[in-house]
């Protein structure tokens, strides 16, 4: 079921389905807020959606189609794919190696998740440092491709994605009842994002390969901004059948045989959309109210499909610590519970810290890039 207004149909996905995971505009937060009466309860509308997404599913359609021209992000999947075309010994031009062991080229199946090979190729890019140091982790250059126009292009979509970061946490900061002060002191968590964006290339996945295009994984840090060609059937979501209810549309999907029952959704591309889903900081952050979801992709259509997420995370030196309007909503909701337990506070961490822990699994034979 899509949270809309009753005026328009149900927005559909690449595969013609009504999507089953809400959809949100963030232009309340665009417009001026001088510019309409109502100004105060759409954003008030868009915080109260934003809270529910979160603590139902941790994904959601972000609607960003009055901030950016979908035409952008298309050439950035074309110049992305005009990279991955490259000849082999072209594209190891910018192996890791030869930086921090993060910034860079990763070949097709050099990526681990829960020990097994993902079906991709991809190129990361993270917030330039001053005075890099590619012996210190995290703290190289960016390499980039000569593909002419990518740089230039592919900067100007950083710049947009940590504005478009900093209105949703704005707007989340609202959905949480956070008062002016305590938004003030989250935002000087973020001001400085330490952002990494990556370009991911997908081939079809064989039948017989033991792994998946992306194996499952929760993301690290604080929002993804995810675009993606119109490939459809490819990203999935979990959905613990405890939480699914009526809130979506799960005809037809298999059961996910883990530890927790549940299902996987799939999440289809939405022209003007990105998909948005919070990663573990903010886990921390709301003490466990919101939920960072697993998801991986499953890409079996024939083409080559190409993604762009871009992770708008803490700066480099956060201390993520659970924040106290979460708290005093955890507190108001239990009131009546004698378990003390339910109250646990998560412990804290130092972004950059727990981001060098996370990156080093990468690409060995542990866990890999998405592993814990
Ligand atoms: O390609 C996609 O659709 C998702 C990629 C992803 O989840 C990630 O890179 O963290
Ligand atoms: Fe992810």
């Amino acid at each position: 079921m899509v949270k809309q207004g009753s005026e328009s149909p149900p927005p559909r996905n690449a595969s013609g389905k009504v999507a089953g995971l809400p959809i949100i505009s963030i232009t309340p937060y665009l417009l001026d807020e001088t510019s309409r009466d109502d100004i105060r309860e759409r954003r008030a509308a868009t915080s109260s959606a934003l809270h529910r997404a979160c603590r139902d599913f941790g994904f959601f359609y972000l609607d960003i189609s009055a901030f950016a021209d979908p035409r952008e992000p298309d050439e950035l999947a074309k110049l992305g794919r005009a990279f991955f075309s490259l000849p082999q010994e072209e594209k190891d031009k910018l192996g890791l190696k030869n930086e921090d062991y993060a910034r860079g080229y990763q070949r097709l199946r050099e990526n681990v998740t829960n020990g097994l090979a993902d079906n991709h190729e991809g190129i990361d890019f993270y917030r330039p440092v001053k005075n890099p140091d590619k012996s210190k982790p995290l703290w190289g250059s960016n390499q980039w491709p000569t593909v002419p126009g990518f740089r230039k292009k592919y900067e100007a979509w950083t710049g947009k994605m940590q504005m478009l970061g900093m209105i949703v946490m704005e707007a989340m900061a609202i959905g949480l009842g956070m008062s002016q002060d305590e938004w003030k002191a989250l935002s000087g968590q973020v001001d400085n994002s330490f952002w990494v964006m990556r370009v991911i290339g997908y081939p079809p996945l064989p039948n017989d390969h033991a792994g998946f295009s992306c194996g499952a994984h929760k993301d690290y840090g604080c929002l993804t901004f995810l675009y993606a060609d119109p490939t459809p059937n490819a990203l999935q979501v979990f959905v613990p059948k405890s939480r699914a209810g009526a809130a979506a549309d799960l005809t037809g999907l298999p059961a996910e045989q883990g530890n927790e029952k549940g299902i996987w959704i799939t999440a289809d591309p939405i022209p003007g959309c990105v998909v948005c889903n919070i990663g573990e900081m903010w886990e921390i952050w709301s003490n466990g109210l919101y939920k960072s979801t697993l998801h991986r992709v499953v890409h079996r259509g024939n083409n080559y499909r190409v993604s762009i997420p871009f992770f708008f995370e803490p700066n480099f030196d956060a201390k993520i610590a659970p924040l106290p309007a979460a708290l005093r909503i955890i507190k108001s909701e239990k009131k009546e519970a004698h378990n003390k337990d339910e109250l646990k506070m998560r412990e804290p961490v130092v972004y950059g810290e727990f981001l060098k822990a996370k990156v080093g699994h990468n690409f060995t034979n542990g866990n890999g890039k998405y592993g814990n």
